[in-house]
């Protein structure tokens, strides 16, 4: 099976998938986590993996940046390679006093400026969550772990510069957490598909403090939302 933006054969990807935005964080988690493992798609140099991980088939695969991206990938994994499961592994910005460069944040639901929802959804406001289960399942999990996570609303931005700090007030006055740029479009084509999807991410920008982690912090640092990711998708 070949799509525009995939060359893999139809069994090359395992049912449950691990999704990052950036291919180099991809070839970071294969190389390091995974056993057996093979490099599946190169497109565009989108880069895919599938391997072991605890003697389960998993596929690492990275999505680029922003909604349009995410979801050309994400609806031709569902829809030529049967996925069934995703977890995207992602960084974030945050607004919040309390919360750190490096802070784990796992997305409930998703605001956007996006109208990608809107488009899918006959206009109306689509409530962007995650899979109930698979949440439980990484809150369970991360507290076996001793990992700290933090469980809440994000917003899915389609422009990462945003120079408006009202735009910033308002967010860290409804309590969202994270801003990404994929996790709304990746929850509702879930949703349209009946699949499982949750985003967990790790802050990489501190809007409020102007804080910012590096280059290679943001490609692999993230080790433990890595095994947190893992061990959620293997349940
Ligand atoms: O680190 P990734 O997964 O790419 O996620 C975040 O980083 C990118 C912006 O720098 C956007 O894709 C945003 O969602
Ligand atoms: O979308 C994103 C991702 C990381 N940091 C941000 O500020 N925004």
């Amino acid at each position: 099976m070949v799509t525009p933006h995939i060359n893999s054969k139809k069994n090359d990807f395992s049912e449950l998938v691990i999704m990052s935005g950036d291919p180099l964080r991809v070839k970071y988690i294969a190389k390091n986590f995974l056993e057996n493992c093979i490099k599946i798609n190169s497109v565009r140099f989108m880069l895919g993996y599938t391997g072991y991980y605890k003697d389960v088939l998993i596929s690492i695969m990275s999505h680029g940046m922003g909604i349009p991206s995410a979801a050309i990938y994400v609806e031709e994994l569902i829809k030529f390679y049967n996925v069934k499961k995703i977890i995207r592994v992602g960084t974030c910005g945050t607004v919040q006093e309390k919360i750190n460069l490096k802070d784990i944040i796992v997305a409930m639901g998703a605001c956007t400026d996006s109208s990608f929802n809107r488009i899918r959804f006959k206009n109306y406001d689509f409530s962007a969550i995650s899979d109930f289960d698979i949440l439980c399942q990484v809150i369970h999990i991360a507290k076996n772990m001793n990992i700290n996570i933090r469980v809440g609303n994000f917003f899915t931005t389609d422009k990462f510069y945003n120079f408006d700090n009202s735009f910033y007030d308002l967010l860290k006055k409804y309590k969202i957490l994270g801003i990404d740029m994929e996790t709304a479009g990746i929850y509702s084509i879930a949703a349209e598909y009946n699949i499982q999807a949750v985003s967990i991410c790790s802050v990489s920008d501190h809007i409020l403090f102007n804080k910012k982690l590096s280059i290679k912090e943001r490609e692999h640092t993230f080790d433990n939302v890595i095994t947190l990711a893992l061990n959620t998708i293997i349940k």
